[in-house]
């Protein structure tokens, strides 16, 4: 065992469009587990991708807003970017390094010096696009920016990297991990490594339990995708999934919250995570959803187990 904590946390990357946040994620994440999801809007937060490391976890999420700058400009934001990023533990605002720092950086930066004490990382991206005196003179201007708005302690890092040629994006995910606050791996990693899917079904059908009831269960509820199976005899043109969960709480008081009278509320769950997860896959499901009680889940080390943390 490395006498190392364990670090876990969420970090968003924002950016103008074109800033090389998905290549980023995809770069920091490896491709084998990419997960991009064609409706971000389904959850507060999208998963695009969870970086696992042996004493550290990152998961990569999705602000909808800093997400978009463009549209974003267009609206009424007072509130947006603090209710969106105030969740996530860092936030990594890509510059591409071959584009002048422009009115739409130094708005975003704006936006982002509200988020009292959330570490801001300035991540240069696509540095193998420029050479080494204009990227200085980036990083240079990238400082400035920070300073000039976010006043003098300016940004809490600022890490030049090239997805394209792999450069610093190992060291992109440190300076992340060195953000993140002491924790346990907050995703099973084996399930996600191997079935991106049946992490972000999971996400979804958590998101659409805990939905009016998160103060009553904060973090009793952990969900945990059985199966995802193609239902047999359908045509390439008309594919249905079956997809099984289990819901796991830690009282039968809990059991009743999720369930609701007469199992209304655990139908309204469904159909909401149904939507969600068919818009994710592109198919239409079948959900099947089991609530049961694990009795202290969270504390019992073989209960933790079984369920995959
Ligand atoms: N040369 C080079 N090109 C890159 C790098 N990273 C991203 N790109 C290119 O830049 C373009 C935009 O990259 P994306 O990762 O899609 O940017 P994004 O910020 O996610 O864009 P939006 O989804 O529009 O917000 C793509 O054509 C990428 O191939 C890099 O490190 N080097």
């Amino acid at each position: 065992m490395s006498e190392q904590k364990h670090r876990a946390g969420f970090v968003s990357l924002v950016g103008r469009p074109n800033a090389g946040k998905s290549t980023l994620t995809n770069a920091l994440v490896g491709q084998k587990v990419a997960i991009t999801s064609s409706k971000p809007q389904t959850t507060r937060h999208t998963i695009r991708g969870i970086v696992h490391r042996e004493n550290s976890q990152l998961i990569l999420v999705d602000t909808p807003g800093l997400h978009r700058p463009r549209t974003l400009l267009g609206q009424r934001l007072n509130d947006l970017v603090a209710d969106t990023l105030a969740e996530v533990d860092a936030i990594g605002f890509c510059i591409p390094a071959n584009e002048p720092i422009g009115p739409g950086d130094k708005f975003i930066t704006s936006q982002l010096s509200r988020l009292q004490r959330k570490p801001l990382i300035a991540v240069v991206t696509k540095t193998d696009l420029v050479d080494r005196a204009a990227l200085t003179r980036q990083l240079m201007a990238v400082v400035a920016l920070g300073e000039e708005v976010l006043g003098e302690q300016g940004w809490a890092d600022v890490v030049p990297v090239s997805a394209a040629d792999g450069f610093q994006v190992e060291t992109v995910g440190d300076v992340f991990v060195s953000h993140m606050p002491e924790s346990p791996a907050l995703y099973p990693d084996g399930a996600l490594t191997d079935e991106p899917e049946a992490v972000m079904v999971a996400e979804l059908v958590r998101e659409a339990a805990l939905e009016g009831v998160r103060d009553e269960m904060p973090h009793s509820l952990a969900v945990v995708v059985d199966e995802i199976v193609p239902r047999e005899g359908r045509s390439a043109d008309n594919q249905l999934l079956d997809v099984r969960v289990n819901l796991f709480v830690e009282r039968s008081s809990q059991k009743a919250i999720i369930i609701g009278k007469g199992g209304a509320r655990l139908r309204e769950v469904g159909t909401n995570a149904r939507q969600s997860i068919e818009a994710l896959l592109g198919t239409r499901i079948y959900l099947d959803l089991h609530v049961k009680i694990a009795k202290d889940w969270q504390r019992d080390p073989k209960q933790l187990v079984r369920l995959g943390f």
